[in-house]
């Protein structure tokens, strides 16, 4: 039997993560021990209510309440409470004693991530967070690691459950938004308030930090354009199926240069858009995640899986903890936040993507011709116009695809477009992405 050495380690937080990480802790330490040459000693969980009841049975003497006592006693220190405070405090705390720090507070990390990684940097501590992107899906580390010799053009990446969860019930029972959201709450997807979720807010956060590694710039949340799913109904979900679409809550990071100028930036940006069925992204069904990548030498890569779940997030920490812990063995420095591109931040306005508006007109002569004047006339090239007149109706339904035309183009044309007499209403306007 090997006598191996102890790497303390100290959780934060016992809930559908931590529990689950405090549980295959104990359950799989030998194994562990082995793979890393060195055992984890999990020598206590804060929480707050020491007689809470908990998704894991965990041992009585191993819970307290003091975390910053744990704190100064681990040498390493998972944090899975949530929120800003007092996490960030706490995470801070840790790396000032010396501690390495894992983490799957993404809110933390989007709202708080330089001042972390530059407090971690400085002692040489190591900062990693798998889980705060796409639960158990392998994505910072490949982004990181795998394509650290590459260029990465784009991220398409559908980042929070709950949505797609909603937006896949809508797509394939035709229910509302709110009957889907009722749905999920009960299968206990949606958080107690789920504006996190449907507000696209969890999104932008998950797209601050993979455009942040991806780009080697950082990209702080407020940066980040969001738009959630609370405007889109059953009949715009009913209509792209009929068209070969899906509407998917996407969040996108991309490098972009300006056409004229030749500057190069990112935009990064949460939306539904319009996905083609065919596209991998438009098979990605129920609670899943999916990340689309595109690198310039690798092409096109996709990151699929479970994206929630305390379980299976709790895999995601483990790997970086047993990441840390062989450095501990081993030793050498960890790896250090790359921001040194410190590209510019493209407004919504300058990126390009198509569009799919619907419009309510008058049915009568000239109609189309007055409608094609306004697009040209803002520069925006249209590629297909369906109408449809209902029998008896003094109206007609105008779908209208564009090709590909920038965010201030397309809001003028809007604006024009809702002002003009033949309009009775600009009934939808969602983009499309993901076009093969
Ligand atoms: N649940 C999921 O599927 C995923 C969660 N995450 C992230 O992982 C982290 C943990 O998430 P969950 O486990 O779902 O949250 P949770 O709400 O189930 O658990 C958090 C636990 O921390 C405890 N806590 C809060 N403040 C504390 C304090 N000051 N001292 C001691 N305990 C404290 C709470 O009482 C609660 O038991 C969050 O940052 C979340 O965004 C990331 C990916 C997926
Ligand atoms: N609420 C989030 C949980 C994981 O990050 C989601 O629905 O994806
Ligand atoms: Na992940």
């Amino acid at each position: 039997m090997i006598e191996y050495r102890s790497i303390r380690v100290g959780l934060l937080g016992a809930g559908s993560v931590g529990s689950q990480v405090a549980r295959l802790l104990l359950e799989h330490g030998d194994e562990l021990a082995q793979r890393i040459g060195a055992r984890i000693e999990l020598v206590g969980i804060a929480v707050r209510d020491l007689d809470a009841k908990r998704d894991a049975e965990l041992p009585r003497e191993l819970l307290t309440t003091d975390a910053d006592a744990l704190i100064v006693a681990s040498d390493i220190v998972i944090e899975l409470m949530g929120g800003l405070e007092p996490a960030r405090t706490m995470v801070l705390k840790a790396i000032a004693s010396g501690a390495d720090v894992v983490t799957g507070n993404k809110a933390l990390l989007a709202t708080h991530g330089p001042e972390l990684y530059a407090a971690a940097e400085q002692v040489g501590a190591q900062l990693s967070y798998e889980a705060a992107v796409a639960g158990a899906i392998p994505i910072i580390r490949p982004l990181r690691e795998s394509l650290a010799g590459d260029r990465i053009d784009r991220i398409l990446g559908i980042v929070n459950g709950t949505t797609n969860f909603i937006l896949d019930r809508m797509d394939s029972t035709g229910a509302s938004l709110e009957d889907a959201l009722a749905t999920a709450t009960e299968l206990g997807y949606a958080e107690a308030d789920p504006t996190a979720d449907i507000g696209g807010y969890d999104a932008a956060q998950k797209a601050a930090i993979l455009a942040s590694i991806a780009f080697h710039t950082s990209v702080p949340v407020a940066a980040v354009h969001r738009e959630g799913i609370t405007s889109v109904t059953a009949q715009q979900v009913e209509s792209a199926r009929r068209a070969g679409f899906v509407v998917k809550l996407l969040a996108i990071c991309e490098r972009l240069t300006d056409p004229e100028t030749g500057e190069e930036g990112v935009s990064a940006r949460v939306y539904p858009a319009l996905v083609p069925r065919e596209h991998p992204l438009g098979a990605v069904r129920g609670a899943n995640n999916a990340v689309f990548v595109e690198a310039s030498a690798a092409g096109p890569l996709m990151f699929y899986g479970a994206g929630a779940g305390g379980v299976q997030t709790a895999s995601a920490v483990l790997g970086d903890l047993v990441a840390i812990a062989r450095r501990h063995v081993v030793g050498g420095p960890g790896t250090a936040e790359s921001t040194h591109a410190e590209l510019p931040m493209f407004e919504i306005g300058r990126i390009t993507t198509r569009y799919a508006i619907t419009l309510e007109v008058a049915d009568e002569p000239g109609v189309l011709e007055r409608i094609a004047h306004v697009f040209a006339e803002h520069g925006v090239s249209v590629e297909q116009l369906q109408q449809t007149v209902s029998g008896g109706s003094e109206r007609a339904t105008l779908v209208i695809g564009t090709h590909e035309a920038t965010e201030s183009a397309l809001a003028e044309t809007v604006a024009s477009l809702a002002e003009n007499p033949v309009v009775v209403s600009v009934a939808s306007v969602l983009r499309v992405e993901g076009a093969m």
